[in-house]
Order: C-alpha cells, then sequence, then structure tokens
C-alpha cells in the first residue's frame, strides 16, 4: 500500500469514536502528566527531510512537503497544549530559492494556502491564541505572498497566550548582519541627552552649588572652559565624545567641525545591544532546538539564539513523521536534564553554604 493510502487508513481508523476518544483521553493524560514537570518556554523546529520522505514513499517532492505541513500543525498543537509560548520553525532558507523553480513555485502556492488556512477563526492558532509572526527578508518574499502573510499577521496579532514565529526566507547570518548593521546606525546616531541624576555633569554641578561661590574653580578638570565639551553637558555617561569609529564616520566629523555631537560610546555595546535588534528580541531565550532526518547541523538556523542552555536533538526521523511521539521523548528528556541541573546547582550552593 502506498505511503498516502497507508496515512489515509491510519487517518480512517483514528475517526472512527470510540478509537478517536482512547487517542484523544491517551493524548490528554499523556500532556497532563507533562505539564506537571517544567515547560520549555521556546522551542525551534528546523523541519528536515520533506524531500526524501518524498522520494522514499514514491511520492511528489510537493506531497512530502504538505505532509510536512500537517505534521506541522500537530506538533504546534502538542506544544500549545503542553504551555510552549515561542515556536520558531524554518519553512523557508534564503538558499532554498536555489532550488527547482517548480518546488519553490509549489512551496510558495503551499505558504499562501497554509498561512491562510493556519489563522482562520476557530483553527489552530485561535484556539491556543498564537499570533503568527513572520521572520526574514521581507523584500524576498514574491509580491503574490506578501498580502497573505500581512493578513496572517494581522489576522492574529489580538492572539497574545504564544507565538508562532515563521522564518520565511530566512538565514541566521543574514538576521544576525542586519542586527549588527541597525546596532552601527544606533550606536552613530547622536544620543538624546539624558539628564539622570547620576550623571558627571549632574554631579559636577550639584557639589559646585554646595560650595561657596569664591572657590572656583575648584573642579580643574570641569572647568567651563574645558575642551571636552562632553564633561560640561548634562549627558549619560555612556555616552562620549571621544571615537573608536573609523575617520570619516559621522562621529569624527562632527567633532572636526567643532560641534562635537555626544555619540553613544561603542565600547558600550554589549550582547544585549545586538540582541535588542535580532527578529527574536522579545522572545524567551530558546530551550530546545530541534532538527529532524539525522542531519547533525544547524544549518544557518538560529545560530544568535543558541546559547548555553539550549537543549539541541537531532532526531532520526524525517520531519513528515514528527508527531506527539516523536516530541515526548524530547520533553521528557528535557524535563530530565532540567532536573538533573538543578540539583546539582543546589548541591553545589549546599558545599558553600
Ligand atoms: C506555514 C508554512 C509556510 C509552513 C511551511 C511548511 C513546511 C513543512 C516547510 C518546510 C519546507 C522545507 C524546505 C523543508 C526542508 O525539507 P527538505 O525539502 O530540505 O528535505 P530534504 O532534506 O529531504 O531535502
Amino acid at each position: 500500500m502506498s505511503i498516502k493510502a497507508d496515512a489515509n487508513v491510519q487517518r480512517w481508523i483514528a475517526t472512527l469514536p470510540p478509537i478517536s476518544w482512547a487517542l484523544r483521553q491517551a493524548r490528554e493524560m499523556l500532556i497532563g502528566t507533562l505539564r506537571q514537570g517544567p515547560i520549555p518556554q521556546h522551542v525551534a523546529f528546523e523541519m528536515d527531510g520533506n524531500r526524501r520522505f518524498a522520494k522514499n514513499n514514491h511520492i511528489e517532492t510537493i506531497e512530502g512537503h504538505n505532509m510536512g505541513f500537517e505534521a506541522l500543525a500537530k506538533v504546534l498543537e502538542v506544544c500549545y497544549k503542553c504551555g510552549v509560548k515561542v515556536v520558531t520553525v524554518y519553512a523557508f532558507s534564503i538558499e532554498n530559492f536555489n532550488r527547482p523553480k517548480s518546488e519553490v513555485s509549489g512551496l510558495m502556492k503551499m505558504a499562501k494556502l497554509k498561512l491562510e488556512q493556519l489563522c482562520q477563526h476557530g483553527e489552530l492558532l485561535d484556539r491556543y491564541g498564537a499570533g503568527i509572526r513572520v521572520l526574514g527578508e521581507r523584500d524576498m518574499i514574491p509580491d503574490d505572498v506578501l498580502p497573505f502573510v500581512d493578513r496572517a499577521i494581522e489576522m492574529t496579532k489580538h492572539n497574545t497566550d504564544a507565538v508562532l514565529n515563521i522564518c520565511f526566507p530566512y538565514t541566521s547570518r543574514a538576521e544576525m548582519t542586519a542586527a549588527i548593521k541597525a546596532t552601527v546606525d544606533e550606536f552613530s546616531m547622536p544620543a538624546e541627552p539624558a539628564a539622570t541624576p547620576f550623571s558627571q555633569a549632574r554631579i559636577t554641578e550639584t557639589i559646585r552649588s554646595k560650595q561657596p561661590k569664591r572657590a572656583e574653580p575648584s573642579l580643574p578638570t570641569l572647568r567651563e572652559d574645558s575642551p571636552d565639551p562632553a564633561a560640561k553637558s548634562d549627558v549619560d555617561d555612556s555616552v562620549s565624545s571621544t571615537t573608536t569609529l573609523n575617520p570619516g564616520s559621522p562621529q569624527t566629523e562632527a567633532k572636526g567641525k567643532g560641534k562635537a555631537m555626544p555619540f553613544k560610546d561603542a565600547e558600550s555595546i554589549t550582547v544585549d545591544s545586538i540582541n535588542s535588534h535580532m527578529y527574536t528580541a522579545d522572545c524567551p531565550p530558546l530551550d530546545i532546538f530541534i532538527r529532524t532526518s539525522n542531519v547533525m547541523r544547524l544549518s544557518d538556523f538560529m545560530l544568535w539564539q543558541c546559547h548555553e542552555d539550549t537543549h539541541i536533538f537531532f532526531l532520526k526521523c524525517f520531519w513528515p513523521e514528527m508527531d506527539l511521539w516523536h516530541f515526548i521523548p524530547v520533553l521528557l528528556e528535557w524535563q530530565w536534564r532540567q532536573k538533573k541541573e538543578r540539583e546539582g546547582r543546589s548541591g553545589r550552593r549546599l558545599k558553600t553554604e
């Protein structure tokens, strides 16, 4: 029997009332049990192996992608039911534009259809209060697909219980490049003067106001004629008029013309400054990264978001085979590791006390 016919028979059996009731009960019980433990807040899926699945099962490539979407819908339901807040999926890499034209147009057609379907009233995202975000190179999205993307975002924008990040078309390197450019832009703009009570100028002012008038100039490094205007101005201390930028940068030019403008100090760029320009800036840290199809690479996905506590799982199944039964062992393993880490931490604390 072909895989498609096989899947149809399975689906038919599962819809028989007593069977579907029993399956639903078993699933609910299992999810209820899992919810007793810690739940990852952010899970990413690299949905790999649609074409190999299609080839192995003698079906069209696009049918493999279609079955991949069905697997995605099932997995999303399990995640949201368990209490995962953010799911990020790699739906289309920038590199995927190099695939045969017919496959790219088939994937785009599928994206239009599925985006429309996903956000309908009463459908998956509506039921779990999940909002769609599309992350990636917006200007690479074909003109006929863009309205579907925008409509899906608009229709789900009031859903605030959970998030579905669809990376489309995306690569981490492109995301990081854009974030670094945005950070450079941010630090190349004259900084807003921040009248904080702790600025150097404000402190000086306060000290001076408490000293007798004739004591002046008692603070030689901060004289009125100080060559460094930042010393006079009431600006935030993270702002500097000294430069680490190349000659010709807006900062040096501003200084050269004699009207030194305070710029944010590039030395004060932190991980958070760059992170604030990532697509996932307001998402919780990535807890679990899953890639299917037995390929053990990240392939330019979530390179920034994978941090020291992200647990990476490579599964053997092809993405269209992904379901509750493949996801649960991952979740259990993660919960187990969390328990071990917590025990390790409290053991270390006890030793130091
Ligand atoms: C809402 C929305 C747009 C959903 C997207 C649905 C979906 C499952 C997209 C994945 C497409 C894709 C390129 C998968 C990778 O498998 P592959 O084709 O690289 O398979 P292979 O590794 O066997 O070649």
